[in-house]
């Protein structure tokens, strides 16, 4: 789309392009042209041709990414809401981009102040309304309340802290407004997709770019909110530590069927002291920690930086799962060359979203609609059995999967719980794949860095 001629053999447009070009046609001077009418239109005419060679430019670097866009590899994460595709995406990213990923941990280090205080918000949320807990329990047992909250001593105590911490909590809505999305309702901290939420937590790419004085001016916001917080956490260490080792609130978490163990947030309560420090920089095991929830579909770019694969680049999309994301999936399907999907086996576990659908059940519907798909049917399908630090837990604290599994009577133990819901993933392959496919599968813990 360029103003200059196609040139003939000796570099010169011939005159009947010139004659036929609109652009150069627009720009003639007309007869009886004066000196300042032919000033002015010289002047159009360059700021034209500038205009053009930019779209030029464009449209070379966009033809450029569209050939090295059908050269990579192309990825797609899938899975239900929390089943670790982002964690997956992390792992990634630490091993292929690691210069990249560092100027990154800025963003990580507040998200992981705001998953801390979330745990604190939960626990308080227990303290205040023990018999209607605000995160619905994580299996569907119902256990009475708890009855340690009668006592009118530790309701004082707790009332205490609640005042202490209220400040730290209405800091923690400030930031959370500036990266969320309000609209979403959601236990979790919801972003986006797309990059802005990082640059609001201070992250700056490398290509920088000029930035405007409306930029400079909430950035500058956004900046103070962001150290008002790792103040005001620094300065309630001390009541966040209090509370998390007193024994009367873990029995009443306890009672009240939170799992503990599977709220990101509370990883970090076993470490107050140095998560809330003004120095605090998170570690990659931290990072593999942090939660934030995926809106939509985020593209990610991963250009090798090692030595033994420098420059190999490929194309991963990571979605959000929650089941009224699942119809943005659908246009990546066309391009993907291969799927990983994150099939936690939580068997005793409901979905966020709707507490009466069962997190295996529903992952196990997922996973037969992708074998299904004649839009995928090309594709290669790895799955990663992943969380299973999760189902090791889950068992060895005597959960029997036959409760929630009647069909399986086997010992309640990884290995042969995983064998068994293994070989029905491959099952519904063979059965439902448009063409035979061969059934890749990892045990993984996402959160454990490869
Ligand atoms: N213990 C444990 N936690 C994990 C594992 N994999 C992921 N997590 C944690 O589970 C939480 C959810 O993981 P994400 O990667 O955000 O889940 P997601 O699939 O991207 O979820 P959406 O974005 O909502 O679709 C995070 O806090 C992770 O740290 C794992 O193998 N073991
Ligand atoms: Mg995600």
């Amino acid at each position: 789309m360029s103003i200059q001629t196609r040139r003939n053999g000796r570099g010169k447009a011939s005159s009947s392009e010139l004659h036929d070009n609109p652009f150069i046609v627009q720009y003639k001077p007309p007869s009886g042209e004066t000196e300042e009418e032919r000033i002015r239109r010289i002047r159009k005419f360059q700021d034209a041709q500038r205009a053009s060679k930019e779209i030029d430019e464009g449209l070379q670097e966009a033809k450029k990414l569209m050939e090295r866009r059908r050269k990579a590899l192309k990825l797609l994460l899938l899975g239900q809401a929390e089943a670790g595709k982002s964690t997956v995406l992390k792992n990634f990213q630490m091993a292929f981009t690691p210069a990249q990923f560092q100027r990154e941990r800025v963003v990580w280090r507040t998200i992981i102040q705001l998953n801390l205080i979330h745990a604190v918000k939960m626990i308080i949320d227990v303290l205040s309304n023990p018999e209607s807990p605000s995160s619905p329990s994580d299996s569907d047992s119902t256990l009475p309340p708890s009855p340690c909250l009668s006592n009118h001593r530790v309701n004082r105590k707790y009332r205490r802290l609640r005042l202490s911490l209220s400040p730290l909590l209405s800091v923690e809505t400030n930031v959370n407004k500036i990266i969320s999305n309000a609209r979403v309702e959601s236990q979790d901290l919801c972003v986006r997709a797309g990059g802005s939420w990082k640059s609001k937590l201070g992250f700056r790419d490398s290509g920088g770019g000029r930035r405007s004085s409306d930029t400079d001016y909430s950035s500058s916001v956004e900046d103070g909110a962001i150290s008002d917080l790792t103040r005001m956490l620094e300065a309630s260490s001390d009541d966040l530590t209090t509370l998390w080792a007193d024994p009367e609130v873990r029995g009443m978490l306890a009672s009240t069927g939170i799992l503990i163990n599977n709220h990101p947030g509370f990883f970090f309560l076993h470490d107050i002291a140095r998560v809330t420090s003004a120095t605090y920089e998170p570690t990659d095991s931290d990072i593999l920690r942090a939660r934030v929830r995926t809106i939509g579909v985020e593209e990610h770019h991963i250009i090798c930086e090692g030595e033994g694969n420098k420059g190999s680049e490929f194309f991963i999309a990571d979605v959000g799962g929650a089941r009224n994301s699942r119809s943005s999936w659908i246009p990546y399907f066309d391009d993907a060359q291969a799927i990983l999907f994150l099939a936690p086996l939580s068997f005793d576990q409901m979905l966020e979203e709707d507490r009466r659908v069962n997190r295996l059940e529903d992952t196990m519907i997922i996973w037969r609609g992708i074998c299904s798909s004649a839009l995928l049917a090309h594709c290669i399908l790895i799955i990663f059995f992943n969380k299973k630090d999760i189902l090791q837990h889950t068992l060895e604290s005597g959960v029997p999967v036959s409760k929630y599994v009647p069909s399986y009577d086997g010992p309640n133990e990884v290995h042969a719980v995983t064998k068994y819901f293994k070989a029905r993933f491959k099952s519904s392959l063979k059965k439902l794949s448009p063409k035979p496919r061969p059934f890749i599968s990892y045990e993984t813990s996402a959160v454990v860095r490869s």
